[in-house]
């Protein structure tokens, strides 16, 4: 796992230590014909050796276009790209040395899964005894040996997943690229799957950028995560960095579900969050580095707070979502105009008001971040 990189720096520059990363990107840029505005503006990452790194957002936020751009089936607009070091901004799509595996997977019917496997070797004419070995490799990597014959019709929607994912690794790629590598599965198969795909793509050990609207993939597949809101990246950094310490309420809304709330130094040894609620500066991770003096803001998960009678915040309830074992609670503090969304277990009696109070040291104080979430 690499560190966090800085937005800034990576989109404009380039990190001089990623030099050498499989991928580098340095301030992407894509304006279809006639659109308004870019689709994707001045995005800017790097994949290490081995690394997974999702690109997510919502829908219409540049993820497909930035991983077109990056297989070269889309040219840039402004920025450079470079593979293992080399400049591959104008590289030809089967110059690249990409692996791409389609959302739909994209196997040929009327072909076994050994011939699906083989398929791109055959059309760079690869003499048969090399494919051979190239072909039982990848599908040993992708733990489908024992599927070679089949035809894709016989296959499971995670058996076909995997073969895709051979057919991709069987060309010796040195770039990965899935798009929405699980949206095809029903969501039970789904959940099933994600380890198991997080598990062969490190096996597999080869840079990888996957495109997936679903937070909990990201989570659960990536090294790294880049955050695209409206064609720019908002935050790259691993799964607890984005976590712990997301860029802006967008970046805490969207992968954690979590909230940034406005606070100000009480001036007592508290801070006031969203104008309503008085924290003790000691019940508050981040309190230690804290400049009280400059503007402050709350990051609080949902899991961050507990339901307790004497608690000091009182969250009128709007809306609840039973989940299993917790429930959802969205509402407005009492007095207060922003919106929270909690987690409680789901023994937790809801009424329409609930006061509750942080978990020790789960709720972090900081500075408030410049616009755009860089640090
Ligand atoms: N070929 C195209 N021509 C014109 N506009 C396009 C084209 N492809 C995408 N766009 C626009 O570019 C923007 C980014 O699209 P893109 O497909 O990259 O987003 P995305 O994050 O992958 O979305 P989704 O999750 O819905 O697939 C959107 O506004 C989209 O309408």
């Amino acid at each position: 796992m690499t560190t966090a990189v800085n937005v800034e720096q990576s989109s404009r520059t380039g990190g001089a230590a990623d030099q050498h990363a499989a991928v580098r990107a340095v301030g992407l840029t894509r304006r279809y014909p006639g659109a308004a505005r870019p689709a994707v503006s001045d995005v800017g990452f790097t994949v290490g050796q081995g690394e997974v790194l999702a690109l997510v957002g919502p829908s219409g936020c540049g993820k497909s276009t930035t991983l077109r751009m990056i297989a070269g089936l889309e040219p840039l607009d402004g920025g450079t790209l470079h593979l293992d070091g080399v400049d591959a901004t104008g590289t030809r799509p089967e110059h690249r040395r990409i692996g791409w595996v389609p959302q739909s997977y994209g196997l040929f019917p009327h072909m076994s899964v050994a011939d699906n496997v083989g398929y791109g070797l055959r059309a760079r004419r690869v003499p048969a005894d090399q494919r051979r070995t190239a072909v039982q490799e990848a599908l040993r990597l992708a733990r489908v040996t024992e599927l070679a014959d089949r035809s894709p019709s016989q296959l499971s929607g995670g058996q076909r997943q995997r073969v895709a994912l051979a057919r991709a690794l069987a060309t010796d790629p040195r770039v990965l690229l899935l798009d929405e590598p699980l949206a095809a599965l029903d969501p039970q198969l789904r959940d099933e799957l994600r380890a198991e795909l997080a598990e062969l793509l490190r096996t597999a050990g080869r840079a990888t950028v996957l495109v997936t609207h679903d937070q909990h993939e990201a989570l659960a597949l990536a090294d790294r995560i880049a955050i695209l809101r409206d064609g720019r990246l908002v935050q790259c950094a691993t799964p607890a960095e984005i976590w712990q310490d997301p860029a802006d309420d967008f970046v805490a809304a969207f992968i954690a579900r979590g909230n940034v709330l406005p606070a100000e130094s009480a001036g007592d040894g508290s801070v006031l969050v969203a104008d309503v609620w008085r924290l003790p500066l000691r019940e508050l991770g981040g309190a230690d580095t804290v400049r009280l003096d400059r503007e402050l803001e709350v990051v609080l998960r949902p899991r961050d707070l507990v339901a307790d009678e004497h608690g000091e915040l009182t969250l009128m309830v709007r809306q609840c979502e039973y989940l299993g074992d917790v429930v959802r609670v969205h509402g407005e503090p009492f007095g207060g105009d922003v919106r929270l969304s909690v987690e409680l277990p789901s023994s937790t009696a809801i009424s329409d008001r609930i006061t509750l109070r942080p978990s020790p040291g789960k709720v972090t104080v900081r500075n408030k971040r410049t616009a755009g979430g860089n640090r």
